[in-house]
């Protein structure tokens, strides 16, 4: 896919992982609107990057994924705006195993709903143009994970859903391509608040003084690659600091 000139749709890009993918994108010359619930942090986003790469080039949205009509309203205003969407970047992700509905609403659910939107707003049997989904699963999907179980199934959902939906079957309808990538640990905030998030907090402490931390930079230019890749539909990329961009599966 050229990526130049698209209109990319990223949520939870208030910070972390998703700033990342933003400014991946708006190097390329490409239109982002990012989608959060920290609408503080949201703002100061958009502002910064509007400084950076041009004035008009960010939007923010205010959305929570795992509120189907906030999801909707979103793509209808990023399409009011830019005109249509052509790429979704399902990023948006908690921990807590103590809150563990909330984790499978935000990190399953709202990439389902996320993808299942996008196939309307942007599938070619609906009069779209088509596109593509990327969808931020984790390493977690690939392997068990025993101080984050519940992650750790989301997250294998997300990898399962998007090789079921990337498929022959589901683009010939659609025109939309779903690929997801696959990174292991990231200087984020939601690494630095990782003890929290567990329910085995001096365990998980522990572990987390061991990792070797990946830029959130690098992780992002994996989409990118990921993007770039001609078979892209029901791609599974692992990123990993030792193994670097590695398709699995
Ligand atoms: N940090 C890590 O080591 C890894 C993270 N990931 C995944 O990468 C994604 C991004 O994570 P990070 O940047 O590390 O986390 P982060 O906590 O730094 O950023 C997550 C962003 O998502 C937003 N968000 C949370 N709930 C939301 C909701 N319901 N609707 C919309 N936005 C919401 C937050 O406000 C925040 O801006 C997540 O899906 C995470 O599971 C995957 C592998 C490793
Ligand atoms: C094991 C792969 C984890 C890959 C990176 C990731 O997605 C980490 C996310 C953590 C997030 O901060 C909140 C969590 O619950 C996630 C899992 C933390 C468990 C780490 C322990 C790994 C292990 O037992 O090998």
């Amino acid at each position: 896919m050229e990526l130049t000139n698209k209109v990319v749709l990223v949520t939870g890009g208030a910070q972390g992982l998703g700033k990342a993918i933003c400014e991946s994108f708006l190097e390329r010359k490409n239109k982002v609107c990012i989608a959060d619930v920290n609408n503080d942090k949201g703002l100061k986003t958009v502002e910064n990057l509007n400084s950076r790469f041009g004035a008009g080039s960010a939007i923010y949205t205010s959305c929570d994924v795992s509120k189907e009509s906030d999801f909707q309203d979103l793509f209808e205003r990023t399409i009011s705006i830019f005109g249509r969407v052509d790429i979704l970047v399902n990023n948006a992700g908690i921990g807590g195993e103590n809150n563990w509905r909330k984790v499978v609403e935000v990190d399953l659910m709202g990439v389902i709903s996320g993808t299942k939107l996008a196939f309307k707003f942007m599938g070619t049997e609906n009069g779209g143009v088509g596109g593509a989904v990327v969808n931020i699963a984790s390493t977690a999907g690939l392997v068990p994970v025993p101080l984050g179980p519940i992650y750790c199934a989301c997250k294998h959902g997300v990898v399962s859903y998007t090789r079921s939906v990337g498929t022959e079957l589901h683009y010939t309808k659609s025109g939309v391509t779903v690929s997801a990538i696959c990174p292991s640990f990231i200087d984020t905030e939601m690494t630095r608040q990782m003890e929290n998030l567990s329910i085995f907090q001096q365990e998980t402490k522990k572990f987390k003084e061991s990792l070797q931390l990946m830029e959130p930079s690098y992780v992002a230019e994996a989409v990118i690659y990921l993007l770039e890749t001609k078979k892209i539909n029901g791609a599974v990329l692992k990123v990993t600091k030792e193994g670097g961009y590695q398709y699995v599966l």
